[in-house]
């Protein structure tokens, strides 16, 4: 169990992490998901004792981890996969880290196994591909045979086999009874792979919630429709109370009511159907409603991504978008949690120059390899 009080981090004016408190429980793969610059791999660094907090605690099965004897054997981490010794083989880096955690030398060859690099152990992980580099550093954080492990975006730089390998590694750990912790801004991947989700944006919790609940509350169900005779149709569905809404590509969306109903009007009616769709929003549509509002570091946004219409539409993305339910548009959508009904969501304070860009940003670990 990862338990996290009021954990908060500042950089000089900067909140990167703000009040955070929620927990990660043993036997599922909790997601921890927010748009860039949100303060997750900060709040990653704080539960490995590689970052202080300014205020709050976090602590791991009870204790700090700077109180933990041992760590490797409590918690294993993947954060920057390529932060190896570029000198020792991958054998010898696992090794000196199984050494200094009392850890026995066969179970380097035992994780070096588990996670497919047996034939490169005596080779220098420098000239490792990325996917080679995320599978040493998985095997680190196997090494000590963990009761919490903790993955910061683990399938990058995997092909579809390792990506596959990687989700059934972090489900059947979960299986085990383990706390199993991971990040990723692959949406879909993470729709397969948790139980349980965890968001943040600039800071702040904004959702600690069951994969299901998460995705049910911040995004709407519809049945998309498809008729020749489109005014026919729409005639039956307002006697019903129903109004769909066009969407760009000529198709209804009609909320509210059930693919069954609409067929048994349609075919009352005699009115041919070419499509009857009911539609479950995606992670990714949920995730961006939800997000849109805290996002740090915006694009020009494209409002062709249909996600992105429905946060725009939603008044979510500030200063962008018709007003949620305007005719012709996406029907309303409810505000993002956090947000006060008829007041904007918080935007930089006049006067605070806020001059950093992604790029300025530290790469990851930069801050903790300098003893920041
Ligand atoms: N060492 C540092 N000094 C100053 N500001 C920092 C430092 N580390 C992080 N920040 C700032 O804190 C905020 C949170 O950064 P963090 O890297 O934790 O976000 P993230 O959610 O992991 O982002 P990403 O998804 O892009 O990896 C950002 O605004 C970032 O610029």
């Amino acid at each position: 169990m990862i338990e996290l009080e009021g954990l908060t981090k500042r950089y000089g004016r900067k909140v990167a992490v703000d009040h955070l408190t929620f927990s990660v429980r043993p036997g599922v793969v909790t997601g921890f998901l927010g748009p860039n610059g949100a303060g997750k791999s900060t709040t990653m660094r704080m539960m490995l004792g590689l970052d202080a907090p300014t205020s709050g605690d976090v602590r791991i099965d009870g204790k700090r981890y700077d109180r933990l004897q041992e760590p490797l054997n409590y918690i294993g981490a993947l954060l920057e996969a390529k932060s190896v010794h570029g000198g020792r083989t991958a054998y010898n880096h696992l090794l000196c880290m199984a050494q200094s955690n009392g850890i026995p030398r066969r179970r380097v060859s035992e994780v070096l196994d588990l996670v497919g690099l047996s034939a490169v152990a005596k080779k220098r992980p420098k000239g490792f591909s990325l996917g080679m580099g995320q599978r040493l550093g998985i095997a680190a954080a196997l090494l000590g045979d963990p009761k919490i492990l903790m993955f910061d975006e683990p399938v990058n730089g995997l092909d579809p086999e390792g990506i596959h390998w990687i989700r059934n590694l972090m489900q059947e750990l979960a299986r085990q009874g383990r706390t199993v912790f991971v990040s990723s801004h692959l949406m879909s991947e993470m729709a397969l792979t948790a139980e349980h989700l965890v968001v943040i944006g600039q800071g702040r919790l904004l959702a600690d919630t069951p994969m299901s609940e998460f995705i049910a509350e911040h995004s709407r169900t519809y049945v998309r429709l498809r008729t020749p005779e489109p005014e026919k149709l729409l005639d039956l569905l307002h006697r019903e109370g129903v109004t769909p809404v066009t969407a760009a590509d000529g198709s209804l969306e009609a909320e509210g009511v059930e693919a069954s109903r609409i067929g048994e009007l349609a075919a009352s009616g005699g009115i041919v159907l070419h499509e009857l769709s009911p539609q479950q929003a995606s992670l990714e549509e949920a995730f961006m409603r939800l997000t849109a509002g805290a996002v740090e570091y915006h694009a020009h946004t494209s409002t062709a991504d249909p996600a992105m219409q429905q946060a725009v539409a939603a008044g979510a993305v500030p200063g962008q978008g018709a007003p949620a339910g305007a005719p012709g548009g996406t029907p309303a959508a409810p505000p993002p949690p956090g947000a006060v009904q008829g007041e904007p969501v918080p935007a930089p304070q006049p006067g605070t120059p806020h001059t950093e860009t992604p790029q300025d940003r530290p790469a990851w670990g930069e801050g903790w390899k300098k003893g920041r």
